[in-house]
């Protein structure tokens, strides 16, 4: 039990502190990890595609999928749905992958209620003005889009404490390798445990 099932990794952190960016790279770098695909109902943004980079659902469909227990944790972010497939995120974990969630803050707290051996990384931005500028530079926002965005960041910044590790992501490559390190660590901290089980075991039996 202790030692065959996945790790559940959460990346958060304010919306354009560069979760997308700095996931997309490690999983360049990565094949032992699954991530998982998240619905939402915002509009599909120009280069994004369907299963790739989320399944995109109206209202009611994204509705039905609460109603039906579908989703591990959902959301709602300035405006719009975001949450997490549970069959997905279980099957994968049981089958002793481990599943890579990038997700806002109030979903990854619902995560952490029920997967609380979960590992948390909050992405932190190297400052407020750099998060704005990035928000602003990336071009997908409207001028309120980013204004909420940047609220949002605030309430989010507060609630830090809540997370395993802070990663600052002033460059991309050194907040991969420092994600790469967390995620190497985990194992290493997981398997002694699982050894020292094993071991418990043994000496009682
Ligand atoms: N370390 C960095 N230095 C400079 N620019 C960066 C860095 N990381 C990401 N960026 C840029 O910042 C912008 C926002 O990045 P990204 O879309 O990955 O953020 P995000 O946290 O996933 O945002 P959201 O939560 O809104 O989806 C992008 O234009 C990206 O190229
Ligand atoms: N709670 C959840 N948040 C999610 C999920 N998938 C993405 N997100 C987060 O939403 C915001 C906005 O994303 P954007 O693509 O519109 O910029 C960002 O923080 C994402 O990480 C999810 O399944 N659940």
């Amino acid at each position: 039990m202790l030692d065959e099932k996945g790790i559940l990794f959460v990346l958060s952190g304010p919306s354009g502190v560069g979760k997308g960016t700095v996931r997309k790279d490690l999983f360049k770098q990565s094949n032992d990890l699954a991530y998982s695909i998240s619905m939402t109902t915002r509009e599909k943004r120009l280069g994004e595609a369907e299963g790739i980079d989320y399944f995109y659902k109206t209202n009611d469909e994204f509705e039905q999928l609460i109603a039906d227990g579908e989703l591990l944790e959902y959301a709602r972010f300035v405006n719009n749905y975001y949450g997490t497939p549970r069959r997905y995120v279980e099957d994968t974990l049981r089958s002793g992958k481990d599943v890579f969630l990038e997700i806002e803050v109030q979903g990854a707290v619902q995560v952490k209620e029920n997967f609380p051996e979960g590992v948390f990384i909050f992405l932190f931005p190297p400052s407020l003005e750099e998060l704005k500028n990035r928000i602003v530079e990336r071009g997908t926002e409207s001028q309120d889009a980013v204004l909420n965005r940047l609220k949002e960041a605030e309430n989010e910044i507060d609630m830090m404490d809540v997370y395993d590790y802070v990663v600052v992501n002033d460059d991309v490559n050194t907040a991969v390798s420092k994600i790469q390190s967390i995620i190497q660590s985990e194992h290493c901290k997981r398997e002694r445990i699982a050894r020292q089980y094993k071991q418990i075991l043994k000496e009682e039996s």
